[in-house]
């Protein structure tokens, strides 16, 4: 395994990059510690594949330099590199049976057959393909094969980094979970260096240990599942994590009170002046229904969603999105929300202002 740097990193596809905007991917200057499992997450089109590229030495970045340990791989083709890398569509040799497709990268490499006996076997357990191994891969569904592109990826031990981009696009949802888990297992009891290319959060905060969030060409945070809960960097991390994602309010901040539209509302921390775009952010589950002390609301709309009840409110203009108990009973009239302000993060210019403690 080996510890990924990152130094400077930037993408354009152009031949002639003039502007920021011509980068798919805006400079980055980061570690992938070794060991660590990471997801890299953001929508379609955010720079998520050509970042995973860069790392795979599948594209030379247009600036910046990538190191595995020590070494300096940016010149380095992928054959290289020593890396496993599974893809969104299952890549297997149709002619050969599970095994010997599982097989295939330790047979390459001279291991003994022993080992490999013994490794291909752990595998097909993990992807629950035991019954399996001597079928030949033609015939089998898309989910089956893409479990083989899987199990080929993790039977080394010895890769510098495994690299996932979108593996179970093609898996049934059940099936999707339990390799997920599978994998995250397998990370602990191996300790390999995987990245993980997802547009699900899901997917991303239950695998990774570290998310590295994108959001058109850039990387906007990276942090534990927790932190990008309770403190996300930019609005875009507070929008998009979640569900429903961060409510944002237009404010002006003085000191530990924020005034929107004239109404005051307690901060957890004081801020100095801020100028341009400046905003607070609070979570649906820190929002309460109340009938006194808070914003006025209207109720739009209450959707049952399990456990808890989403209620839809207007708060001033804006839309304010409520997580309130399944059985406690709504303001009819006067509805009001108040916040909790501890749970508050304030945003000038989309990026998360620290405050100092009140
Ligand atoms: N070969 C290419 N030539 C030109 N532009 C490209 C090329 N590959 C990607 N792009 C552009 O670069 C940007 C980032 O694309 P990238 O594939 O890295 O995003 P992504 O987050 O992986 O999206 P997706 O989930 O859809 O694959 C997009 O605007 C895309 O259109």
């Amino acid at each position: 395994m080996a510890q990924i740097t990152l130094k400077n990193i930037a993408h354009s596809y152009m031949d002639a990059p003039s502007e920021e905007a011509d980068y798919a991917l805006k400079e980055v200057d980061h570690v992938w510690r070794d060991g660590e499992a990471y997801a890299l997450l953001g929508p379609s089109g955010c720079g998520k594949t050509t970042l995973l590229n860069i790392v795979s030495g599948l594209l030379r970045p247009s600036h910046g330099r990538v190191l595995f340990g020590g070494e300096d791989v940016t010149d380095m083709p992928t054959a290289e590199r020593n890396i496993a890398q599974v893809f969104q569509f299952p890549v297997v040799y149709d002619t050969m049976t599970v095994r010997e497709n599982l097989a295939f990268p330790l047979k390459n490499r001279g291991i003994e057959a022993q080992t490999i006996t013994e490794r291909v076997q752990r595998v097909a357990a993990m992807i629950g393909m035991e019954d399996e191994l001597n079928r030949k891969a033609r015939g089998l569904t898309a989910d089956a094969k893409q479990k083989i592109s899987l199990g080929r990826g993790m039977v080394r031990d010895d890769v510098n980094a495994l690299l996932f981009d979108e593996p179970l696009t093609v898996i049934d949802p059940h099936m999707k979970w339990e390799l997920r888990t599978q994998l995250k297992r397998l990370h602990g009891q191996f300790g390999h260096t995987m990245i993980y290319v997802t547009h699900d959060q899901t997917e991303a905060l239950t695998f990774a240990d570290h998310v590295v969030v994108m959001h058109d060409g850039r990387v906007v945070q990276i942090g534990t599942p927790e932190e990008l809960f309770e403190r996300p960097a930019h609005t875009f991390v507070g929008y998009f994590i979640g569900s429903p994602g961060m409510n944002l309010l237009p404010a002006e901040v003085r000191g530990d009170r924020a005034v929107i539209d004239g109404h005051e509302v307690m901060l957890g921390s004081g801020y100095d002046d801020l100028s341009g775009k400046v905003e607070i952010g609070i979570r649906p589950e820190f929002v309460r229904l109340t009938d006194e002390g808070g914003l006025p609301a209207t109720i739009k709309r209450v959707e049952d969603v399990g456990r808890h009840r989403l209620v839809r409110a207007e708060v001033l203009g804006r839309p304010v999105n409520v997580i309130a108990d399944e059985g406690g009973p709504l303001p009819s009239e006067n509805a009001q929300v108040a916040f909790d302000p501890a749970r508050i993060n304030v945003y000038a210019n989309d990026w998360r202002v620290e405050g100092r403690a009140a």
